[in-house]
């Protein structure tokens, strides 16, 4: 996916010494000793950049805690003045932009049920016009990546560079082990189509629960995130929003130390290795290739066959066969079966639509 983006790297606008940006703060904004105590707790830990409160609450039903409003923003000023933090809030609408802009948030976040709307987005874009604050924009509630990048260019349109994003995970619509499925391989595709965003992992909404946390935050700096935003609350058990899934300034400092920060880049030593490997990889993915080309070779004959024979290219049995016995086969060599499983599930639609193809080539 492409997209004309002007982003302005990181550190144009936070300080991190290199390393992950850290985002901390409670879910809400409760009381003024709560946000306070909290930011206390963060900024004597030193781990974070900014300090994140939710001042207006977009609850799935109403009839939660709907967020503090205008009330909290003096609140988040006198963290600024006591810890240094830079602090950040999130937007759902102009108004939102800019009452955050008057009390002096440092920085916007705009979350996933706002932006899966474009209209919202553009009404948004439209009130950061000519406004120089860093944008963060978490991903979409649905897998969507091109909502997502709608989202950046309306956002980038208004002429805000210091963009990121966040990755909050996807809605399920079932019971998961995680609130919101990481699916990870839309972020990878994120950092492929646009390394110049900085990409920040939201553990926190993903797990829905504090056991997950240090896992999925692994995860994130495993793939090389750029930072990491995560629910921290004075007291978690008491918080009025997302109470299982955060945690205590010091517990969080805790999770931190245990994380491997892993390095972006690597030395020339572990170069050549990484080059030796690599080459037996290319070679590898070489020799798979050769070894699918020659399957929907047989494969094309097959359907020459049963196109002489006027037989249907499904055959069901076979397909369950062929599925079955690779998913065993996966088990016996020690890879995934649900890969396998799903890898050959493409390879079999692959080998329809080539059988379509050829019964419905004309023959001479
Ligand atoms: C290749 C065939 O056609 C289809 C493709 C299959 C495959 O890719 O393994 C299996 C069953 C059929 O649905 C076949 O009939 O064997």
């Amino acid at each position: 996916m492409k997209a004309n983006l002007n982003v302005s790297p990181l550190e144009s606008w936070v300080n991190t010494d290199g390393k992950p940006l850290i985002i901390a703060g409670p879910c809400s904004a409760e009381t003024e000793e709560q946000v306070l105590e909290t930011a206390e707790g963060i900024a004597r830990n030193g781990y974070a950049h900014i300090y994140r409160a939710g001042v207006w609450k977009p609850r799935t039903r109403p009839g939660s805690f709907e967020g503090k409003g205008e009330e909290a923003l003096p609140w988040l000023q006198k963290v600024k003045e006591q810890t240094g933090l830079k602090t950040a809030v999130e937007v759902a609408t102009p108004q939102h932009v800019e009452l955050a802009l008057k009390y002096g948030v440092d920085v916007l976040w705009i979350g996933a049920r706002t932006t899966v709307n474009p209209f919202n987005v553009q009404d948004l874009a439209d009130a950061l016009k000519g406004v120089d604050v860093p944008v963060l924009i978490k991903n979409p509630v649905n897998p969507d990546l091109a909502l997502w990048v709608g989202a950046f260019e309306r956002i980038a349109g208004a002429g805000i560079t210091k963009l990121g994003g966040i990755h909050r995970g996807f809605s399920n619509a079932q019971e998961t082990k995680y609130r919101n499925s990481p699916m990870w391989q839309i972020a990878v595709e994120f950092k492929t189509s646009f390394p110049d965003i900085p990409l920040i992992g939201d553990p926190s909404h993903m797990a829905g629960k504090r056991a997950y946390l240090a896992e999925l935050t692994q995860r994130a700096m495993d793939l090389n995130y750029d930072g990491l935003i995560i629910e921290s609350h004075r007291n978690p058990d008491e918080a009025w929003s997302d109470a299982s899934q955060q945690l205590t300034p010091d517990a969080l400092g805790e999770m931190l130390n245990n994380i491997e920060f892993r390095n972006a880049t690597y030395g020339t030593d572990f170069q050549s290795e990484l080059d030796r490997l690599r080459a037996r990889l290319d070679n590898l993915d070489r020799e798979l290739m050769e070894v699918l080309a020659s399957r929907m070779a047989i494969v094309e004959q097959l359907g020459e066959y049963k196109r002489d024979n006027n037989v249907a290219v499904l055959q069901l049995d076979r397909w369950k066969h062929v599925h079955q016995s690779r998913a065993e086969w996966a088990k016996s060599l020690n890879l995934y079966p649900e890969v396998v499983e799903e890898l050959f599930k493409l390879i079999h639609m692959e080998s329809i639509r080539k059988q379509t193809e050829v019964m419905n080539r004309q023959t001479v």
